[in-house]
């Protein structure tokens, strides 16, 4: 365990300086080539459990010590403790031990082994008080930066907190059934067969009630299922194409909503997205759905004119850049990389990428603005500036029940996303 420990608060500690957890992650795979199945499936606990309540057991960890700890090394070994001591099933005595040993190897000196033993054994003793204190500041509360709270309370008053409580859960598995290859019906026989248990949510969404090793899922080499958030699952189907159209999906990559909607209709899709190893998880994942694209293209959706074919478009899926604000709970370092500034910038991102794509629609062509975002910047704000632009542009009603204009909010059982239809006129 001091091995898994160490390595998780390298990784808490590389991510709170600014890198991305998923980045960070495939490095240590790479460089740590020696962890077992068992110590990376640790660390990765670990590590996500952390950045999930890094509000919270920074605010206890403050609480602990006297002064702040210069050395920030020990810090993160402490959050990690901290994390095992009130989130995971390891015997307090164990957590305790082990995070004293393991400090022997961050610094030397018996002084910091004394301080770690103090403060995690002061944690035990004092667990409900500081659980309570803490909770008294709202970063504390919500384990969100100060500004994601105050913003989301103004846009949404009355959600804002069931909003911030889905973004620590841990996220739910759902699988996209393959309906070219086989019914939702049949594929749940398949999963009963192999011992899992799922819930239909929406056509072809299957919401299972454990999460396991995607390679487990029966039929996922042959294509009978991908692995796609329910919320996600809702893009293809707004789109509402038919056989014979040309559509561009405009921002692609890894291409979950690229093979669906090649699983909806017999269209002829362009790819494009701008980064070219984004690109090769597309081929693979068409190769692997037995499905082919028109054409794969790296290039930026902002600039047609260096890759656009001069023929409009029937259909445009414009699945844009954005915070990511609606998928904390899988990516919790999200929360502490994002500067509410950065929201500005990808606002003007969008609505580069947005006018550039409406210019090469078809007229009566439709084109879908996907953000996988809560900010009304980048969602409802940045379509009200569009459509106050674009007198050709009329947005359709959409008739999906669980969404408020356009925005579903993040729950237990899907992610959050923004959708608006638009037509050309
Ligand atoms: C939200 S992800 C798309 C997810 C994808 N639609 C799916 O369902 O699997 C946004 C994608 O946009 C790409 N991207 C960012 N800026 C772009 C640009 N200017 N032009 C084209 N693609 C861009 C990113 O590389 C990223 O793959």
């Amino acid at each position: 365990m001091i091995k898994t420990q160490l390595t998780a608060a390298s990784v808490v500690g590389r991510v709170l300086a600014g890198a991305s957890l998923t980045e960070v992650l495939q490095d240590v795979w790479r460089v740590e080539s020696s962890l077992s199945k068992q110590q990376r499936g640790a660390v990765q606990d670990l590590s996500y459990g952390v950045l999930r309540f890094y509000g919270q057991l920074g605010v206890i960890l403050e609480l602990l010590l006297k002064k702040p700890l210069r050395d920030r090394s020990l810090c993160h070994l402490l959050l990690v403790s901290l994390y095992q001591l009130q989130y995971s099933r390891v015997l307090p005595h164990t957590v305790v031990d082990q995070a004293v040993s393991a400090s022997r190897c961050l610094v030397k000196g018996s002084g910091m082994q004394g301080l770690v033993n103090a403060v995690l054994r002061n944690f035990i003793r004092q667990q409900e008080k500081l659980l309570k204190q803490a909770a008294e500041k709202e970063i504390g509360r919500y384990s969100h930066p100060q500004w994601w709270v105050d913003k989301l309370r103004r846009q949404y008053p009355k959600n804002f907190a069931a909003i911030l409580s889905a973004n620590n859960k841990r996220p739910p598995m759902t699988l996209r059934v393959n309906r070219r290859m086989i019914s939702v019906e049949a594929y749940c026989d398949l999963l009963t067969e192999n011992g899992m248990q799922a819930e239909v949510l929406w056509p072809g969404a299957l919401l299972l009630s454990q999460p396991v090793r995607v390679e487990s899922l029966p039929g996922f080499v042959m294509g009978l299922v991908t692995v796609q958030d329910a919320g996600a699952q809702l893009a293809a189907p707004l789109l509402d194409v038919h056989d014979g159209m040309r559509v561009l999906d405009a921002c692609a990559a890894p291409g979950g909503k690229s093979t669906h909607l090649l699983e909806l209709a017999n269209i002829s899709l362009s790819v494009l997205d701008n980064d070219p190893e984004r690109l090769i998880q597309v081929q693979q994942n068409l190769e692997r759905l037995r499905m082919a694209s028109e054409r794969l293209i790296c290039g930026d959706a902002a600039n047609p004119d260096a890759w656009w074919d001069k023929q409009p478009y029937d259909r445009i899926l414009a699945d844009v850049p954005c915070s990511a604000s609606g998928v904390v709970c899988r990516h919790p370092d999200i929360k502490w990389l994002r500067r509410e500034s950065d929201l500005t910038k990808f606002a003007i991102t969008q609505q580069a990428i947005l006018d550039a794509l409406w210019k090469i629609l078809r007229k009566n062509g439709k084109l879908l603005y996907v953000t996988c975002s809560v900010f009304a910047e980048e969602n409802t704000m940045q379509i009200e500036k569009f459509l106050k632009h674009h007198s050709d542009a009329c947005q359709l009603p959409l008739s999906v029940a669980a969404m408020m204009d356009g925005q579903l909010l993040p729950d237990t059982q899907h992610d959050g996303f923004f959708y608006t239809l638009l037509q050309k006129t």
